[in-house]
């Protein structure tokens, strides 16, 4: 492996530009070796400005290149899959933008093939880990100096969905991400899911109910509530409040400049993912590139991946049926321990 991470980024689409610019401008230690996405004109429009960077149309290309020694995924999630497992036979660093993979069992047969490799090649898109109000508040739990965490409310609202965003989306797209910071606040895993349909916005397109009520319970009965609401119009809200034995702590409470101007006071709403985790996005690329060169991966693992898929699939369940759905889990890997 050259000394600079060589990235080939596949998808150039909304996550995928920001990735691009983001290795070529801010990201040390990295470049962008090659852009794939089987749209030609968005990859040759990817790569613009971009110095020695190649525009290509099949993830294969990029997989057999001597000139790639590392992946980017920022494809749809039903694509992850069979582009994980090529790129884990090429024995590379990864990293997979969220979700690993939309089901449990595609998501296993990635954790199975990692196991059997011998060594972490996979971090997860959950950039939420290197958010610090994030990392904050899962040391206020591990310390133990307001007590027991006992409840969690998190509030995931999104200005509105991209075409094709289905009602399972809901869970597998946007409560993946709720389902990957309880298990971080805890350090455990999601045992029970249900999902509660109340009254809806007219404002989702056709076959979406939004918003949705989450109700999830961890190993040791801290109990935790999501209310994702994707067409809230309004702008990008994430948020968490926690309920200790001795405090409350709330994250992601915007924060900016608070104006007072021509008879009126406020701030700006957030408007999107890319602006609220701006500088998450960025730790957690650096953080990949800075452990792909010491040659074992970090951060969130393909089992992080999987446990979320798992609690994706009893959260799909639940929306489905109404009921509580247990939350099934294979016994974790030693690689992962
Ligand atoms: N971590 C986050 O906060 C965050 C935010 C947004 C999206 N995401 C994730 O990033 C991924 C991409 O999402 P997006 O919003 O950028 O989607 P998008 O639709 O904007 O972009 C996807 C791109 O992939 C390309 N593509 C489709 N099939 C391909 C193939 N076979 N080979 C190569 N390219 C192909 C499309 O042409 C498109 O340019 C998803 O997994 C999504 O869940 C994560
Ligand atoms: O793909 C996006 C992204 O993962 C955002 O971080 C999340 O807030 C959205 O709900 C989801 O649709």
């Amino acid at each position: 492996m050259s000394p600079t991470l060589r990235v080939a980024v596949i998808g150039a689409g909304r996550m995928g530009a920001d990735h691009i610019q983001r290795l070529h401008h801010r990201i040390s230690g990295a470049e962008v070796a090659a852009v794939v996405d089987i749209d030609e004109a968005r990859a040759n429009a990817a790569i613009a400005g971009i110095e020695g960077a190649v525009a290509l149309t099949d993830a294969q290309a990029a997989l057999d290149s001597p000139d790639v020694d590392a992946l980017l995924i920022a494809t749809p999630g039903f694509l992850h899959h069979d582009i994980l497992l090529k790129a884990l036979e090429r024995d590379i660093p990864i990293l997979c933008e969220k979700p690993l993979t939309p089901d449990a069992a595609s998501s296993w047969e990635i954790v199975q093939a990692e196991a059997k490799l011998g060594r972490k090649r996979i971090q997860v898109g959950f950039m939420r880990r290197y958010d610090a109000e994030y990392a904050q508040l899962r040391a206020l739990v591990a310390g133990g100096e307001l007590g027991e965490l006992l409840m969690l409310h998190h509030q995931h609202r999104n200005p509105d969905t991209p075409a094709g965003f289905t009602n399972e989306m809901l869970i597998n797209d946007s409560v993946v991400h709720e389902f990957d910071a309880i298990r971080f606040f805890t350090n455990e895993e999601i045992t029970s899911v249900q999902v509660r349909l109340g009254k809806a916005t007219k404002n989702a397109p056709a076959g979406q109910h939004d918003p949705q009520h989450v109700l999830i319970e961890t190993e040791s009965g801290v109990l935790a509530d999501v209310e994702i609401y994707v067409n809230a119009l309004f702008g990008y809200e994430v948020a968490t409040q926690a309920s200790f034995e001795t405090g409350i702590v709330s994250i992601g409470n915007d924060s900016g400049p608070y104006v007072r101007t021509a008879g009126k006071w406020g701030g700006n709403v957030t408007p999107g993912f890319e602006e609220r985790f701006g500088a998450a996005y960025d730790t957690e690329i650096q953080a990949w590139v800075d452990a792909a060169a010491k040659g074992e991966l970090g951060g969130p693992s393909a089992w992080d991946g999987y446990a979320t898929a798992a609690c994706c699939e009893a959260g799909v369940e639940a929306q489905r049926t109404g009921q509580k759905v247990a939350v099934k889990l294979n016994a974790k890997p030693s690689l992962y321990s």
